[in-house]
C-alpha cells in the first residue's frame, strides 16, 4: 500500500489532537511542530519521522504525547506507525507553510502562533522580528477616553487556558449577546490573574462589534469617588444620566464597596436601572458574592443572580504559553525550555510571571547574550535564591507528577502500575539528591513508606542513571528545573 502524503496524515492527525487537547496545550507543543514525514522504514512498517527544536521538548513530547500520536497516526493510516522524534534546529519552509494551513483548518482564538520561530536567537533586539507590541504589559498603555477601556486588553491577547477556560468561555458568550444570558457575570480570583483583561476584552469586542454601543469600564473606587462627587454636588440626576444609560458596565473589584453605603445605594440604582433595561453588567472582585464583607446583603444576592465564575491561577503549560506569547509580543522569542525554566520558578499569578519574563528580556538586551536557562537564572538571580531556599519534597512531587504525566496523589498512593511507580521512585530519588531529607523523612513524605522503600528506589535510579541516557537526560531537566 502506497504511503499516504505525509503532512495530510499529519494534518488529519493534529486535527484531531487539536480537539482532544486543551488548546493551549495543543498550541504550545503541537502546532509548532513541523509536519511528519512519513516513510517506510527497513522492516516495511511505516515510520513518522518528526523533527523537534531541541531536546527538552522532544523528552517532554516523548514523555507526553508521543505515544498519543502514534496511536492516532496508526488509526489514520490503517496500520502501525512508530514515531521517530529527532532534534532538528531549523524549520524548512514547506513545513511552516502546511502548519500555516493547519492553523487555517483547526482554528486559534489567538492571532499569533506563539511558537512561531520559538528558538531563533533574538539577543539583538533590534534584529528581532517586527512583532505588534500591544502594550499588553508594558505599563503606560493608551485608553480610549470615553469608555475608559484599554484596547490592549482584548481576547486574542488574552491566553486561553484551564484556569480561565470558564470565565472566558462566559465573557465570550456576553460579548456575542450582551443582556442576553450571565447577566450579571461576577468574575472572582485572586490578584493578577487577568480578571481585569477579561472583563476589558468583553468591553472591547462589543465596541468592535458595535462602535456606538455604550460601554464604560471603571475600577469600583471610581465609581466611588463619582458617587462622591456628586453628593456634594448635589447632582445625583447627572450620575443617574451617566450610568443608568449604559450598554454595558464594567467594575472592577467591587470588593471596595465595602463599608460604603452611599455608594451601594447608588450602585444598586443603577444596578436595577441596567438589568431592567437588559444592558449588560460585568464584576470582578476578589472573592465570590457571599464571600464579601461590609456590602449589603440585597446586593450581593444580585451579583450572584446571573452567573459567578473564578479564574484560578495558570498551571504550569499555561504559565509557558503565556510567557512564549508575551515574549513574541515583545519581539524577542523565548525558546520552550526557558519558559519551562521561568514558568517552573514563578507561580504566583500572571502579574509576576510579566516581571520575571521582562527582567530576562531586559537583562538580554543589555548584556547582548542569547536567551538561555543560564541567562533566565542569572536575570532571576534575586528570585531565585528566595526560591531555592524552599525547595521541598512537594515541589519535586509536583514537577516530576508534572512532567510525567501523572496525579501528583499518586506519589502518596499504594498504587503500583509502572507508570505511576517509577516516576514516584524518580522523586525519591530527586528528594535523596536535592533536599536534607532523610531516608525515613522521605519515606513520610512519600505516604507513609518504610525507609528501605526510599533507599530501593534511590539506588535504582541512581544506578539506572550510569547506563541510560534518557533516563539521565529527563533528570538533568528535573534538576535543573528544581535547582532554579
Ligand atoms: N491569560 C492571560 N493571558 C495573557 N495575559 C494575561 C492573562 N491573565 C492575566 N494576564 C495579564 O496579567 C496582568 C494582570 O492581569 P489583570 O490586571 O487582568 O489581573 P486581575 O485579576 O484584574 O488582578 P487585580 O485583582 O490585581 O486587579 C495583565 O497585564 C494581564 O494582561
Amino acid at each position: 500500500m502506497p504511503a499516504p502524503a505525509a503532512p495530510s496524515l499529519w494534518q488529519q492527525g493534529c486535527e484531531r489532537l487539536a480537539a482532544e487537547m486543551p488548546e493551549q496545550q495543543f498550541n504550545t507543543w503541537i502546532r509548532p511542530l513541523d509536519a511528519a514525514e512519513l516513510s517506510a522504514g527497513d522492516d516495511g512498517a511505516l515510520r513518522a519521522r518528526l523533527g523537534v527544536p531541541n531536546r527538552f521538548k522532544l523528552d517532554w513530547i516523548r514523555a507526553q504525547y508521543a505515544g498519543r500520536i502514534e496511536s492516532i497516526l496508526s488509526e489514520l493510516a490503517g496500520e502501525p506507525v512508530r514515531l521517530e522524534l529527532s532534534v532538528q534546529a531549523a524549520a524548512p519552509r514547506q513545513a511552516l507553510m502546511s502548519r500555516a494551513a493547519l492553523a487555517g483548518q483547526v482554528g486559534s482564538p489567538s492571532p499569533s502562533n506563539p511558537a512561531s520561530a520559538p528558538n531563533q536567537p533574538v539577543a539583538n533586539p533590534a534584529q528581532a522580528p517586527a512583532a505588534p507590541s500591544t502594550g499588553t504589559w508594558s505599563g503606560g498603555t493608551a485608553v480610549a477616553a470615553s469608555n475608559r477601556l484599554n484596547p490592549a486588553l482584548t481576547f486574542d491577547t488574552l491566553v486561553p487556558g484551564r484556569a480561565n477556560q470558564m470565565a472566558r468561555t462566559a465573557a465570550l458568550h456576553v460579548a456575542g449577546a450582551p443582556g442576553a444570558m450571565y447577566n450579571p457575570l461576577f468574575i472572582y480570583g485572586g490578584v493578577g490573574l487577568g480578571k481585569t483583561h477579561l472583563m476589558n476584552a468583553v468591553g472591547n469586542q462589543l465596541i468592535k462589534d458595535k462602535p456606538d454601543a455604550r460601554v464604560l469600564y471603571l475600577h469600583a473606587e471610581q465609581f466611588i469617588t463619582d458617587v462622591v462627587k456628586n453628593y456634594q454636588r448635589k447632582t445625583f440626576d447627572e450620575l443617574k444620566a451617566k450610568y443608568h444609560s449604559l450598554d454595558l458596565l464594567l467594575i472592577d473589584d467591587v470588593q471596595f464597596f465595602a463599608g460604603k453605603e452611599r455608594t451601594q445605594e447608588e450602585f444598586f440604582n443603577a444596578f436595577e436601572a441596567l438589568l431592567s433595561r437588559r444592558a449588560h453588567i460585568i464584576m470582578t472582585s476578589d472573592t465570590y458574592p457571599k464571600g464579601l464583607v461590609d456590602i449589603d446583603e440585597r446586593l450581593t444576592s444580585r451579583f450572584d443572580s446571573g452567573l459567578t465564575v473564578a479564574i484560578e491561577p495558570p498551571e504550569l503549560e499555561m504559565r509557558v504559553a503565556i510567557l512564549m506569547r508575551k515574549s513574541e509580543q515583545e519581539g524577542a522569542s523565548m525558546p520552550e525550555d526557558v519558559a519551562f525554566f521561568v514558568a517552573k520558578n514563578v507561580r504566583a499569578n500572571v502579574r509576576e510571571l510579566e516581571g520575571a519574563l521582562r527582567k530576562v528580556l531586559a537583562y538580554s538586551r543589555f548584556s547582548g547574550k542569547d536567551i538561555n536557562i543560564q541567562l533566565a537564572r542569572e536575570a532571576l538571580k534575586d528570585l531565585l535564591s528566595i526560591q531555592n531556599r524552599q525547595i521541598g519534597v512537594e515541589n519535586i512531587q509536583k514537577t516530576v507528577a508534572d512532567f510525567y504525566k501523572i496525579k501528583v496523589a499518586d506519589m502518596y498512593s499504594k498504587k503500583r502500575p509502572a507508570s505511576i511507580a517509577r516516576p514516584r521512585q524518580i522523586a525519591m530519588y530527586l528528594a535523596k539528591e536535592l533536599t536534607q531529607k532523610s531516608l525515613p523523612e522521605i519515606g513520610d513524605l512519600f505516604g507513609g513508606r518504610d525507609h528501605t522503600t526510599v533507599l530501593h528506589a534511590v539506588r535504582k535510579i541512581g544506578g539506572e542513571r550510569q547506563k541510560d541516557t534518557e533516563l539521565n537526560q529527563q533528570l538533568h531537566v528535573l534538576e535543573q528545573t528544581l535547582k532554579g
